[in-house]
């Protein structure tokens, strides 16, 4: 399952975020667990199932179909102890970087209201500058993969001229830890000087910075929107970063729980909710959900919390969803479900990767896919669409 880990310093609503977006209660046959350990949790990205177009009922198997919007799982990391200096060894362990390295992407919670300091002592709300908050996080796991990096760096660099190694292997070893490819040192090398032997310290933090920007890129909830000193540093922090959501995971969680009493019909991602029992609400829920409507979901267009999921997901990591389904007529797997699988898989992946994600068995015995929708066999280099049916076909 695809990671995300979620940090941000005390405070912000990290833990908010994590469990409205992890509340819904989705059953799910492979999945019957929400928490899978004390930090770790399944969320859904949600996409368009194929069902709705082909007017057809599904039975998922790894994933849920609602109402004709596939709910695919991830997982979120919650990764605590972030703080300034935390590099330096003040909250960092070995834990820090097995979260770090598993996950593909970040969701960097931050308390847009400027209402906490920056180390997440309450203060009074606008007093804080939330954009000091995202250039510490940045400076934290820059400055980390860093340390990692320039272990032992003058050794290394004299290994790498006696026995004539590349550069980019060597850099790959070196973080093999933090779960980066060698295709994205490649690329991160790039706007580096050549010669390597003549690095200095801000050239290996620059390779640092690209590196992460590539692997692990970072998407900025601005939470707590809600509240009326978040406007203008919300309108701030977008003109300065491109991935920005603003979000109120404290709305989410009310509209989930109303949701759930069946006192209205909401569903996350929605940027509406419709009340079905008004003569249940008392008054101060009333005003509260009057208050979610006119500045949340009407202002932000929704809470943002299912916005900043399918946001890592589908634009910051660039992942399609794909049907694979052994039936190419039916559109089944062997036992008879009707599109049961949907597996997320890098944009531009050919019908050979695919196959290799499905199990390595599928993909070492891969021959060719077919395409079910248009009931025809693709190349080998076809890249996959967004909402492909593909048949894999093995020897
Ligand atoms: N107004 C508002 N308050 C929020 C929102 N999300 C969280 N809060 C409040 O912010 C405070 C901190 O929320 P938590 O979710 O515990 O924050 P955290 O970042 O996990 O903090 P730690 O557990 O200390 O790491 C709580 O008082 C929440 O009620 C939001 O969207 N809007």
């Amino acid at each position: 399952m695809l990671q995300i880990a979620v940090t941000g310093k005390p405070n912000v609503g990290k833990s908010s975020f994590f469990n409205s977006a992890t509340a819904s209660k989705v059953e799910m046959a492979d999945y019957p667990f929400t928490t899978i350990d004390a930090n770790k949790a399944v969320a859904h990205v949600r996409s368009p199932c194929p069902c709705h177009e082909l007017e057809l009922t599904c039975n998922p198997r790894n994933s849920k179909c609602f109402e004709g919007t596939r709910l695919i799982p991830v997982e979120l990391i919650d990764v605590a102890g972030l703080v300034p200096g935390a590099h330096e060894g003040r909250g960092l362990g070995n834990k820090f970087l097995d979260d770090l390295r598993q996950a593909k992407v970040f969701i960097h919670v931050i308390d847009a209201s400027g209402s906490t300091d920056e180390e997440g002592r309450p203060v009074d709300p606008g007093t804080h500058d939330p954009l000091e908050d995202i250039e510490f996080l940045e400076y934290e796991i820059v400055m980390w993969m860093y340390g990692i990096l320039n272990k032992n760096w003058t050794r290394l660099i004299r290994k790498i001229e006696a026995e004539k190694l590349d550069i980019a292997k060597v850099i790959y070893e070196q973080l093999s830890g933090t779960g980066v490819s060698l295709e994205n040192i490649v690329d991160a090398k790039r706007t580096i000087v050549d010669d390597y032997s003549k690095w200095n310290e801000e050239d290996m933090i620059q390779l640092v910075t690209n590196l992460l920007r590539i692997a692990k890129p970072m998407l900025i909830v601005a939470n707590k929107a809600d509240l009326p000193t978040s406007e203008e540093n919300i309108k701030r922090i977008k003109e300065k970063y491109p991935n920005v959501i603003p979000a109120s995971a404290e709305s989410e969680i009310a509209l989930i729980r109303a949701n759930e009493a069946g006192l209205i019909d909401y569903k996350s991602g929605d940027n509406s909710f419709t009340i079905l029992k008004d003569e249940e609400l008392n008054e101060n829920q009333k005003k509260a959900l009057e208050h979610i409507k006119v500045n949340v979901l009407e202002k932000y267009d929704g809470t943002g919390v299912q916005k900043a999921l399918n946001t890592a997901i589908f634009q910051l990591l660039k992942m399609i969803v794909v049907y694979p389904v052994e039936d190419e007529h039916k559109l089944t797997d062997q036992k008879g479900n009707v599109l049961p699988d949907a597996i997320l898989v890098p944009h531009g992946s050919v019908p050979r990767e695919l196959a290799y994600i499905i199990h390595t068995d599928i993909g070492e015995k891969f021959m060719h896919a077919i395409d079910a929708k248009k009931n025809m066999r693709v190349g080998s280099e076809y890249k996959l669409c967004n909402g492909d049916i593909i048949s894999i076909i093995t020897s």
